[in-house]
This record gives C-alpha cells, sequence and structure tokens, in this order.
C-alpha cells in the first residue's frame, strides 16, 4: 500500500489532553519549499508543513510520528528557529516568539538531534561542548560554569575522565549522552527530540530512552519527541500527533492511539510497527520504564 494516499482528515477539535499551562503551542504553522528547477524536474512549491496547530502542556510528552518524509523535522527545524515559517505563529509559555531569535529562545526550547556525532564539534572537548552554551549566554564566572558543567554530566552519566575527551573517542551512546547534557546546560522547558535514538544500537536506545525519562522528572520537561516509529513511542508519550503529507491527521492518547486510532494512516503505521524488522524492538526499556 502507498502510505502517501491517504486524505488528510482533521484532526479532533478537542483532543483529549492534560490540561494545565500551555508550554508550546503552534498556531497554523506552514512550510512551503521552492523547488528550482532540475534536470528531470519542473520548478514548483512542495507545502512541506500544511497548517500544523498543536499545544504541548507543561510537563508532558508529545509524540510526532509519520513515515520519512511527512515533514517531522521540517516542523522542528521552525519551532528551534533553524528554518523561517511560511506562516504561522509559535507561542513558547504563552508569548509569541520570533522563531529566528535562537539565542532568545534557546533558554526555552532546545534539540536532541538524531546524529549526536555530526551535531558535536569534532575540536571542542566534552567539557567545552556542554559548556559553550554557559558561556554565549554570559551565565556565571568560569568556576560556576565547570561546576553546572560536571553538575549536569553526572546527571547524564558520563564519568569526570570524559570531560577532557573529544567526540571521536566516545560510543554513539556517550555522545547521545554529550548532546543531551548540552541541550539542558541552559535549564531549557522543552526539548525537541528529533529521532533522538534512530542512530544507535538497540540496546543503547533502551538507555538513552531512560535516561530522557528520568530527566523529564528530574527537571519538569516537556518533549516533542519526533520519531517515525510508532514502536519506540508507545513507551514514552502521554499523547500522538500522526503527521502525514505535511498535516496532522490524528492526535489521541497514547492509550487510544494503540487501541482505537480512527485515521486508515495511523492504523497502517501502527500495522507496520506490529511487524518488527530483525534487530529492531527496545526489550529493556519494558523492564527499566
Ligand atoms: N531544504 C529543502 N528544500 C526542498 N525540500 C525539502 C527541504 N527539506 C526537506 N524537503 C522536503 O520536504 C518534505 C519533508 O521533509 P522532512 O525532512 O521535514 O520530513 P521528515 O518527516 O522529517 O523525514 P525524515 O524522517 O526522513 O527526516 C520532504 O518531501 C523533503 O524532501
Amino acid at each position: 500500500m502507498n502510505m502517501g494516499d491517504f486524505g488528510n482528515i482533521a484532526a479532533p477539535e478537542k483532543p483529549e489532553h492534560p490540561g494545565g499551562d500551555i508550554a508550546l503551542e503552534l498556531c497554523a504553522l506552514s512550510k512551503v519549499y521552492s523547488m528550482k528547477r532540475g534536470m528531470f524536474k519542473a520548478p514548483g512549491e512542495l507545502k512541506a508543513v500544511n497548517d500544523v496547530s498543536l499545544r504541548l502542556y507543561r510537563g508532558e510528552t508529545l509524540g510526532l510520528v509519520g513515515e520519512s518524509g511527512c515533514g517531522k523535522s521540517t516542523l522542528a527545524k521552525m519551532l528551534l528557529g533553524l528554518l523561517e515559517p511560511t506562516s504561522g505563529n509559535v507561542l513558547i509559555n504563552g508569548q509569541e516568539v520570533d522563531p529566528t531569535h535562537r539565542k532568545q529562545n534557546a533558554r526555552h526550547i532546545q534539540p536532541i538531534f538524531q546524529d549526536p556525532y555530526s551535531s558535536l564539534n569534532p575540536r571542542k572537548t566534552v567539557a567545552e561542548i556542554v559548556g559553550l552554551p554557559l558561556r554565549l549566554h554570559g551565565i556565571g564566572t568560569s568556576a560556576e560554569q565547570q561546576k553546572s558543567v560536571r553538575k549536569i554530566l553526572d546527571l547524564v552519566g558520563m564519568p569526570e575522565r570524559t570531560n577532557h575527551q573529544y567526540p571521536n573517542q566516545l560510543s554513539g551512546g556517550q555522545r547521545q549522552r554529550v548532546a543531551i547534557a548540552r541541550a539542558l546546560i541552559l535549564r531549557p522547558d522543552i526539548l525537541i527530540c528529533d529521532e533522538p535514538t534512530s542512530a544507535l544500537d538497540v540496546s543503547v536506545q533502551a538507555q538513552i530512552l531512560n535516561l530522557l525519562l528520568d530527566l523529564k522528572a528530574e527537571f519538569g520537561l516537556t518533549y516533542l519527541f519526533i520519531s517515525h516509529d510508532l514502536g519506540v513511542v508507545e513507551h514514552l508519550v502521554d499523547r500522538v500527533a500522526v503527521m502525514n503529507k505535511g498535516s496532522i491527521v490524528e492526535l489521541q492518547t497514547r492509550e487510544k492511539i494503540f487501541s482505537e486510532a480512527q485515521h486508515p494512516y495511523t492504523r497502517m503505521l501502527l500495522a507496520s510497527a506490529l511487524t518488527p524488522e530483525p534487530g529492531r524492538g527496545i526489550p529493556e526499556l519494558a523492564v527499566n520504564g
């Protein structure tokens, strides 16, 4: 079956939600890419994100799922100020923000990307990488910064001896721990986790997902957890937004999405998650999480 053939039905107007404060609100966010003429292509436009409205309530984990190319990363980049929306607004803690004001927004919203190797500067040590946001924001004296860096590295499970190591001396899981420490050092409220474990071995995936769960509880964080895999989000999220061809086609609580999914596209994603490929699955998570 072609996953792209489903029509886009509107998300329920009042989906169940945890209530309380809204940490992050996306209002009719759209992104249109202009496509230049290629050797075999006429010029045109691609609506990668189409009129997406979502609310993330403080302390919840909202999963954003959909197959490759549906617009998840484009949406994440707009929230992080890495890409300018074509239209729509973003509100953080009730305040409309200019997503391009990255430095200002960085205190509230931080990313964790799929590939920790390419997101870490190979010429900086672990301590320098994690401390850089404090230096850029002029927070604390040098001694205070070092203390904060050590504290957050302890929390993510990086021992003191790794302070002076470079990214290429670390395992994939350790690199992702460093990326998580760097994301948390400014004490943001919201983390945008864009496929944070899909580049890791299965056993390491479970450790990183459990770490994210622990840190969420420790810091009272709100997560937007992006994945193409409903099986991974099942263990982590409170609600799930399903994206197809740039639009949110279904938004439900975790329980409902797995027991009474409404949209045919959601049902097909679920069916593909239930037939794992060899080596997929995150068994340790069920034990630890
Ligand atoms: N800079 C760009 N210029 C033109 N088209 C782009 C650009 N970036 C992404 N696209 C297209 O926009 C659509 C959405 O891409 P996006 O990377 O946001 O999807 P995704 O769901 O995150 O996919 P994946 O899981 O593979 O990262 C795709 O069709 C992609 O080819």
